[in-house]
Parts: structure tokens; C-alpha cells; sequence
């Protein structure tokens, strides 16, 4: 059976730049560009020449190799003549492949937006097209509130979508510009237009308000279009637009599409997906989604023991698609909602043996649990968890022993006048029979803390030189002064590797102390050292 093609259009550096706390720099733009081209994607939108300066920088030269480079822009505005257009001239002189003209298609906003006639609407559809074809460019047109244009006036939406058609656009690309139309509609006036454009030339741009932007794309595809537009990881205008983060592997992973329809991006390419989310989400400075399917953190993580047990047995149990064909990988999580099948699992990823009949694996599945119920949450402290099985299972040695430590915050005026916060932390610990007394000052008790412990731990010093704390978070678990407070420490050390660590307690420089301890003992056995 031959499979129709389905073209692939990037808006992620156009609409996802409407994106609320999204900038992008030119560099960035490029460095995305290139990202995406590299995935396969059949066109990518860099933005709106004219608009504003970096738009206009980014198309001074043309930015992907393979995927068709777009630039996009108003039609002509209804009053003037296109070449005393600037918006649009602008935009013929941008370095782009194609030109993606956005132009209204609902007759009630073509009045009250553009305060034009509906015939000069069509006529600025009419001129831009043929003049970005005559400027040697592929034109598209999106046209924009299709869907409840349709609905208000089937007649002028099509009128406008035909006009662009018989004017040579190659696509012709319907928008749910407000995103509160639902897949069967969608469907199904799709389905009806193509009686008018055909659907080898019909795109749809899906916009994310009722969670529906995916589904609805793939509902277009159903209605005959055979062009997605999307973005990296969802990002767009308000809620956001069709996340081709999760399109792209629908298409090739779900045989009811990928038998139909075939696609730039290849299998190959798709094992590069998560790290391209990730590193997407780097790049505009934004928390990656844990529960983003495919790519996210937890797309593949198993917290429920009869889940965990089932995956131990066969994978797929609770699987939809392998997580390596994305690039992702399978968690199993250790928690309250642990069962022993999580736990072996977990140890058998530490590399710690322990056989399925261990009693002590009991033992560890309670002692989790207890704690867990007192505030501790292992499924975010992997080194912790590490360290609470080994000494389990008997083999965390004493490396040292912390006798006492104390910390003092003090408010004063400096020499300067002015009033500051100065906290001092002594720690005195046994290392190898040998009593150390460590003081240090830091901007705040826990810092104070941190820098004592770290500055003498005797023979081990040198193993723990490299060790830096690079994330501190403190919640508190049920309120008032006599709260319970859970500190999470993520720590890294040359290598790049990180790991996390937890502590609990009614007094927070207690919990971070814990979670410090924990720390260093667990950068002791990650590098092998022998106790002294
Ligand atoms: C659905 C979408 O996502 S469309 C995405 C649009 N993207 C953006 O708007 C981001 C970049 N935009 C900008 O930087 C600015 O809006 C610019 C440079 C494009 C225009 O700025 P300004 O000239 O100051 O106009 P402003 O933004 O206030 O209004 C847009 C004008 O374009 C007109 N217009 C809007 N759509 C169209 C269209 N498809 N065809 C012709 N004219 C249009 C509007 O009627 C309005 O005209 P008016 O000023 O006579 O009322
Ligand atoms: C063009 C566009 O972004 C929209 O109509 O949503």
C-alpha cells in the first residue's frame, strides 16, 4: 500500500515566540533552526521579518539547509497598493524559501479587525500570493479563525481559502486561531472543503485552549489535509499549539498512521527526540514537562508496585511504545507506592545484588514506607535511597563520625554602617580516630554549614574537593512554626554526574544537615574509597 506524505511545518520560532516568557535571540534562533532542520521537518517558520529587529537579522541569510526556510507576514493591508506595502515588501525581501501570508477568513473580523469589505480581503489574498510567487518564493496562506469563520460563514471562509488556492499558494492552511474547536468538527469541515481546495494542498495550524491542538490535528489529517503545523514541546500563543513533540511520534509509532502516512522525520532521527525536547527547554530557560508524553521525565517512570511487578515481568505491561524508540528511558520509582518489585528493580539499576528472597528487601520496603509517611520522599533522592539500601543490606562503612556541630545567625552592622546577616557553623567530627573541629562563615546558616563540613574531612579531603551543591529546595509539610521540613540538596562533582539527597526535620538547619551528610557519604562510595 502506498502512503500519502505529510508535510511537516515548524512554527515554533513564529507563534512559539508569542509564547508568554518566551524571548529568543537571534543566536537562539539560529541554534534552533539548525536543531530542527537536522530532525527532519519539511518547513521552519524563523518568525515575522519587519516585526522587529531580530526577525529581521534572523532572515539576512537563509537558516536551514533542507527544510524549506518561511518567512511570515500579513497579506497586503485593504487602502494601499502592494507595492506601497511595506510590511509586505518587507517580507519579499526577507532570505526565505517560502512565504506564509496569515489572512483572515472570518467575514465578522475581516469587518471589525481589518475595517475592510470582504472583496478587498480576498483581493489582498489575491495580489500577496501572486506576488511572492512572482518574487521567485512558495507562497502559504494561513487562514486564520477558519474554523468559526466557517461556522459563522461557510461561504466566505471557502471564498477565501479557493481565492488563495487559485492564486497558487501551495498551501493552504486552516487555522483554529482561538483553539476551542473539537476533532470531530474539525474532521469534518475539513473534509468539506476539500470539495474546494484539495487536501494535498489543505494544512491545519491547531491552537492548545481545550487540551484538544494534537487531537485535532490528527483529526485534520482524517479529514483529508496533509500538513501539520506545530511546535517544539507545545510552546505558542496562549494555551500553545500542537505539540509536534508529540505528533512526530504518533505519526511514526502508532501503525494506524504509520501504515497510512509517512513523514520526513525518520526512526532514526526519533531516537533523538527526548534529548531535543530537553535541550529546547534548556535553551528558552523553561522547566522540562515531567509529564509530557514521550519525552518527559516521567513519560516512562512506574511508581505503583503492581505496575512495578508487572514491568518486571514484561515490559510493555505498562509501556505504550518502547521509551528507547523517543530516546527516553524506563524509571521504576521507589516511594509509599513502592511494592518489593520496585525496590529489586531499583537495586538491579544501582548495580547492588540482592536475592528476590532477601528478607532485608522487607525490611527496606517498610523502612521506606515509614519514613516516607514522616515526610522523607525517595522517588526525588536517588542517592539517598541508594545509601538507605546499602546500609540495609549492611555495607555503608563508618567513614566518619559527626559529634556535634552547632550555628549561629548574626544580625550586626559592618564597618561599613550597614546592617548584615552573618552566620557561623562549627562542626566537629571523628575521622580515622582523629578529632577535627571545623569552623566556617556563610551567607546563611546552611551555607555556613556546608562550607564547614567541606573544608576538613581529614583523609577524605581530596576525594570530596570537587564536590559543589548545586540545588537546595525546602518544603514544608504542614504549616506553622513546628512544621515538618523536608530539604532536597542536588549535588554534582567534576565528573557531571548529580544526584540528590533528602533530609528530614522539625528544624530546617537539622534536615539540610542531614541532607549534606548524605552527600558526602554517598560521593565516598561512588568513588570507591576505603574507610579509614
Ligand atoms: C493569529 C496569529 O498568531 S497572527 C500572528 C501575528 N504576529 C504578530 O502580531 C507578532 C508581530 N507583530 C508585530 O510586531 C506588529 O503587530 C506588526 C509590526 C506586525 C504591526 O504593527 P502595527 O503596524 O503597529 O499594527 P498593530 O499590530 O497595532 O495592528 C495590526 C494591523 O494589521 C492589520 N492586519 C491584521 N491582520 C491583517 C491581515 N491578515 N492582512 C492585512 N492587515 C492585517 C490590522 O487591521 C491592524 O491594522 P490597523 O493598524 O490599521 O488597525
Ligand atoms: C496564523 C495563526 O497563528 C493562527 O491563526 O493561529
Amino acid at each position: 500500500m502506498t502512503r500519502a506524505r505529510l508535510t511537516l511545518f515548524d512554527t515554533t520560532l513564529r507563534d512559539g515566540a508569542q509564547t508568554n516568557g518566551v524571548d529568543f535571540s537571534v543566536e537562539d534562533k539560529v541554534l534552533i533552526a539548525g536543531l530542527l532542520d537536522e530532525l527532519g521537518l519539511d518547513y521552519v517558520e524563523g518568525g515575522y521579518p519587519g516585526a522587529n529587529p531580530t526577525d529581521t537579522r534572523f532572515f539576512s541569510e537563509k537558516r536551514t539547509e533542507r527544510a524549506r526556510f518561511t518567512a511570515f507576514g500579513m497579506t497586503k493591508r485593504a487602502g494601499v497598493s502592494l507595492s506601497n506595502d511595506p510590511g509586505v515588501n518587507t517580507l519579499l525581501a526577507a532570505q526565505s524559501d517560502a512565504v506564509c501570508f496569515v489572512a483572515k477568513s472570518w467575514d465578522h473580523q475581516v469587518k471589525v479587525a481589518l475595517g475592510a469589505t470582504l472583496e478587498e480581503n480576498l483581493e489582498g489574498i489575491r495580489q500577496s500570493v501572486a506576488a511572492a510567487i512572482a518574487a521567485g518564493k512558495e507562497a502559504l496562506v494561513d487562514c486564520e479563525h477558519f474554523f468559526d469563520g466557517y461556522k459563522a460563514n461557510p461561504d466566505y471562509a471557502i471564498a477565501c481559502a479557493r481565492t488563495a488556492y487559485e492564486a497558487g499558494a501551495r498551501w493552504i492552511v486552516l487555522c483554529d486561531t482561538n483553539g476551542g474547536s473539537q476533532p470531530a468538527e474539525v474532521e469534518a469541515i475539513v473534509r468539506a472543503v476539500s470539495v474546494d481546495v484539495p487536501g494535498s494542498h489543505l494544512g491545519i495550524h491547531a491552537h492548545n485552549d481545550t487540551e484538544q491542538a494534537v487531537a485535532n490535528s490528527l483529526a485534520a489529517v482524517r479529514g483529508g489535509a496533509r500538513q501539520i503545523q506545530g511546535t517544539l514541546n507545545g510552546i505558542g500563543e496562549r494555551c500553545g499549539n500542537a505539540n509536534l513533540t508529540s505528533i512526530i511520534p504518533t505519526l511514526l509509532l502508532k501503525p494506524i498512521y504509520a501504515q497510512a502516512y509517512e513523514i520526513g522525520v525518520t526512526l532514526e532521527a526519533l531516537k533523538g527526540l527526548t534529548a531535543l525536547s530537553r535541550r529546547f527547554d534548556e535553551i528558552v530557560n523553561r522547566a522540562p514537562n515531567r509529564q509530557a508524553p514521550y519525552v518527559g521525565a516521567s513519560a516512562f517512570a512506574t511508581k505503583a508496585g503492581i505496575h512495578a511487578s508487572a514491568i518486571a515481568k514484561e515490559t510493555s505491561s505498562y509501556e505504550h511504545v518502547e521509551p528507547e524508540s523517543v530516546g527516553n528511558h524506563r524509571r521504576v520509582l521507589v516511594s509509599d507506592q513502592a511494592g518489593r518489585s520496585n525496590l529489586l528493580a531499583e537495586l538491579a539499576r544501582l548495580g547492588i545484588p540482592v536475592d528476590k528472597s532477601d528478607r532485608r528487601l522487607d525490611m527496606l520496603l517498610a523502612e521506606v514506607k515509614e519514613r516516607e509517611a514522616i515526610g522523607y520522599s525517595y522517588e526525588g533522592a536517588d542517592a539517598s535511597f541508594e545509601l538507605l539500601a546499602r546500609r540495609t543490606l549492611g555495607n555503608v562503612p563508618d567513614f566518619f563520625t559527626v559529634e556535634s556541630f552547632h550555628v549561629t545567625v548574626e544580625r550586626r552592622l559592618n564597618a561599613l554602617g550597614k546592617m548584615v546577616s552573618v552566620s557561623e557553623a562549627v562542626v566537629k567530627l571523628i575521622v580515622g580516630g582523629e578529632r577535627l573541629l571545623t569552623v566556617a562563615e556563610g551567607n546563611g546558616p546552611v551555607n555556613a554549614l556546608d562550607r564547614a563540613l567541606r573544608k576538613d574531612l581529614g583523609v577524605y579531603q581530596d576525594v570530596i574537593a570537587d564536590l559543589e551543591l548545586v540545588d537546595y529546595k525546602v518544603r514544608i509539610l504542614n504549616g506553622g512554626t513546628e512544621a515538618v521540613t523536608r530539604v532536597l540538596i542536588e549535588s554534582r562533582d567534576s565528573s557531571g554526574d548529580s544526584w540528590s539527597t533528602i533530609g528530614v526535620s522539625e528544624n530546617v538547619v537539622d534536615a539540610s544537615f542531614e541532607a549534606l551528610i548524605d552527600s558526602i557519604v554517598y560521593t565516598l562510595i561512588r568513588k570507591g574509597v576505603a574507610p579509614n
